[in-house]
């Protein structure tokens, strides 16, 4: 931000932060990284408001990726409190939910680059286009 800053001289951009939309409902499998989600995304909505986007010529906007094909994905261990059946848990909520290819959070991207006002929250899931996340809803 210092650098980017019209302040500054900068020539101002777009910071986009990943959330997840885990950070939208109560998420009991994962709920640190649940709840760092929630942080990332309720600060990308204050910090992009127009007190500082205004000035800075900065955007702040965060996205919330649904279940996407990554290596995240195998990991959940590392991320879950101990107990053994929150893995269970975890895979039991995967068959329920479509997971989506990598490809389609690079089209939503571009999508909320071309769009999104500072301050904005956008979920891209489900091989779908980007959608805004009002909050609340
Ligand atoms: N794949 C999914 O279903 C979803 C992913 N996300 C978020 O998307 C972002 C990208 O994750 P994925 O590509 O899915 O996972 P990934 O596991 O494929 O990639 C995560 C990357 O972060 C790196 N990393 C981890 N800890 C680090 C650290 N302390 N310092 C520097 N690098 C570190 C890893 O080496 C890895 O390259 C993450 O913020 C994740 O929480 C959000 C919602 C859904
Ligand atoms: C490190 C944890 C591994 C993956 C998390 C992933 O990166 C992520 O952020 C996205 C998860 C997306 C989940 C999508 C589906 C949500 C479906 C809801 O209908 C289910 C609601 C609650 C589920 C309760 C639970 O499983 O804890």
């Amino acid at each position: 931000m210092k650098y980017m800053s019209k302040v500054n001289g900068g020539r101002g951009g777009i910071i986009i932060n990943t959330a997840s939309i885990t950070s939208e409902t109560p998420f009991p499998t994962i709920p640190i990284y649940a709840a760092t989600k929630a942080a990332v995304s309720h600060f990308s909505r204050s910090f992009g408001d127009p007190l500082y986007s205004g000035k800075s010529g900065v955007k702040v906007i965060a996205i919330n990726p649904g279940l996407t094909d990554t290596q995240i994905l195998k990991n959940i261990a590392d991320y879950s409190l101990y107990d053994p059946d929150v893995k269970v848990a975890f895979d039991v909520m995967r068959t329920k939910v479509p997971t989506q290819k990598v490809n389609n959070m690079g089209v939503g991207l571009l999508q909320v680059l071309e769009k999104a006002e500072s301050g904005s929250v956008w979920t891209i899931e489900n091989d779908q286009p980007a959608k805004r996340c009002l909050n609340p809803a």
